[in-house]
């Protein structure tokens, strides 16, 4: 499988997101997220690591910049933070965040990298969860203010937007599990956080649309194929059960079938859906980003509410103890392209963690990671041909980073960093990204 196997126009990008890599959480008036509450309260991270610092990057984007044109990489997605922009999260603008968006869409563009902005990847505005967070409704609607803001300001530069990363970690993850900021458990939040971020998502699909001329506009959801445990009938209905939690809950609504009425049925809690709610969430957008990093395998379980539990299967676990499954992301392809059409798909994270060091010679041979990315690279060149509308690819990540509840424990980079001295490193799966793209410009 080689680059000329794919289209083209075929998008290449690497991926980021604000907390992960900006550091700066102080500087020019950039207000606190629930990520920096929830990275410093004791125990909640993997020791104590939080975002303040992490790559660096609002102050080294040149450096990182340049190593994604030496990647040869011909997109970006990073994410803009909210708090940085609006550091009470409604009303007063802050304009040196602002100016940071124009710097680095600038630089971008001056490489000929093409800008693919995230609007919101997690980091809440602290004041706004203070007021309620996503299980309140008024947070939908001081996200459209904020889309609103940023698109009228970055939308003649950048057309392509996705308005929400993964709405299920913000929603399970943050307010159910726990395991995310703001670290609530309470499922009826969960199941409220889940409708207002889908609400928020349309209603700044046509505040988008309205102030940027061309644009793209999209949603990326984290979805994971789910496979019975054993062909026991009670295992097949778990993984339906599992499929409805993960995926349909998003999916059926954003494609205008509303919320599957199996997971109602079985979850007994309404979302606080209001008035023309599912019109609304349901506005066309021009592509679906997926997120892939394995799949589930489930077993029935009475373990309300989800009632399901996973299974540890496979052979090749990444450093996150993911299956290694690249079948699971073209069965996900195939299955999407034939259930909800989706004028477009993009791959707008896919990656690996793995335990990376630097060896003697100097170099990072991590040669577990060049071949996920060979596997799963040729896992959707193979949907691809069998008719999948998928228009392009995004690594994640260009740079190790702050990976959330495990701190920098886990590195999912191309490029090594070496924190305490800020250095970056190719790795030998940068290299091999590298090669791989070039590839075109050998045979063209
Ligand atoms: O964990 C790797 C990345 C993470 O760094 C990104 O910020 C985020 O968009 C992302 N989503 C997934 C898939 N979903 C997920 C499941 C459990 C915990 C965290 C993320 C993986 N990743």
């Amino acid at each position: 499988m080689k680059r000329s196997d794919f289209p083209a126009n075929f998008i290449w990008g690497t991926a980021t997101s604000a907390y992960q890599i900006e550091g700066a959480v102080s500087e020019d008036g950039r207000g606190p997220s629930i990520w920096d509450t929830f990275s410093h309260t004791p125990g909640k991270t993997k020791g104590g690591d939080h975002g303040d610092v992490a790559c660096d990057h609002y102050h080294r984007y040149p450096e990182d910049i340049a190593l994604m044109k030496e990647l040869g990489v011909n997109a970006y997605r990073f994410s803009v933070a909210w708090p940085r922009i609006l550091p009470e999260g409604r009303g007063r603008v802050n304009p040196r965040g602002l100016d940071f968006y124009n710097r680095l869409v600038d630089a971008l563009l001056e490489q000929g990298i093409t800008p693919w902005a995230t609007l919101y990847h997690w980091d809440l505005p602290q004041s706004l969860e203070d007021q309620g967070g996503w299980p309140s409704r008024e947070t939908a609607y001081a996200f459209a203010e904020y889309a609103d803001l940023v698109t009228r300001h970055l939308g003649d530069r950048v057309k392509h937007w996705i308005t929400l990363n993964e709405p299920w970690c913000s929603a399970y993850l943050g307010y159910h599990a726990g395991i995310h900021a703001p670290g609530q458990q309470n499922f009826k939040h969960s199941i409220w956080a889940s409708h207002h971020l889908l609400l928020a998502h349309g209603l700044a699909v046509p505040v988008i649309r309205r102030n940027v001329t061309g644009a793209r506009v999209g949603i990326t959801l984290n979805l994971s194929p789910g496979y019975p445990a054993s062909p026991d009938p009670a295992d097949v209905a778990a993984a339906r059960r599992f499929d409805g939690f993960q995926n349909r809950w998003y999916l059926d609504p954003l494609y205008g079938l509303g919320y599957p009425a199996d997971m109602l049925a079985l979850y007994g809690e309404a979302p606080s859906v209001q008035g023309d709610d599912l019109i609304t969430i349901a506005a066309p957008t021009d592509f679906l980003g997926i997120n892939y990093y394995s799949r589930a395998v489930v077993r029935n379980s009475d373990l309300e509410p989800y009632r399901f539990q996973y299974v540890r299967v496979g052979e090749e676990h990444t450093d996150m103890d993911w299956e290694v499954y690249p079948e699971g992301l073209y069965d996900l392809l195939i299955r999407l392209g034939r259930e909800y059409r989706p004028k477009a798909i993009y791959i707008t994270e896919n990656g690996a963690a793995y335990p990376d060091a630097v060896a003697d010679d100097g170099g990072i041979h991590d040669l577990e990671r060049v071949r996920y990315f060979q596997r799963h690279l040729a896992l959707c060149l193979e949907a691809l041909q069998h008719g999948a509308p998928l228009k392009g690819y995004f690594a994640w990540s260009l740079l190790d980073n702050f990976e959330w509840a495990e701190g920098y424990a886990k590195r999912f980079g191309l490029v090594y960093v070496d924190f305490p001295s800020q250095r970056r490193r190719i790795k030998a799966s940068g290299y091999w990204f590298r090669d791989f793209l070039r590839e075109a410009v050998a045979s063209s």
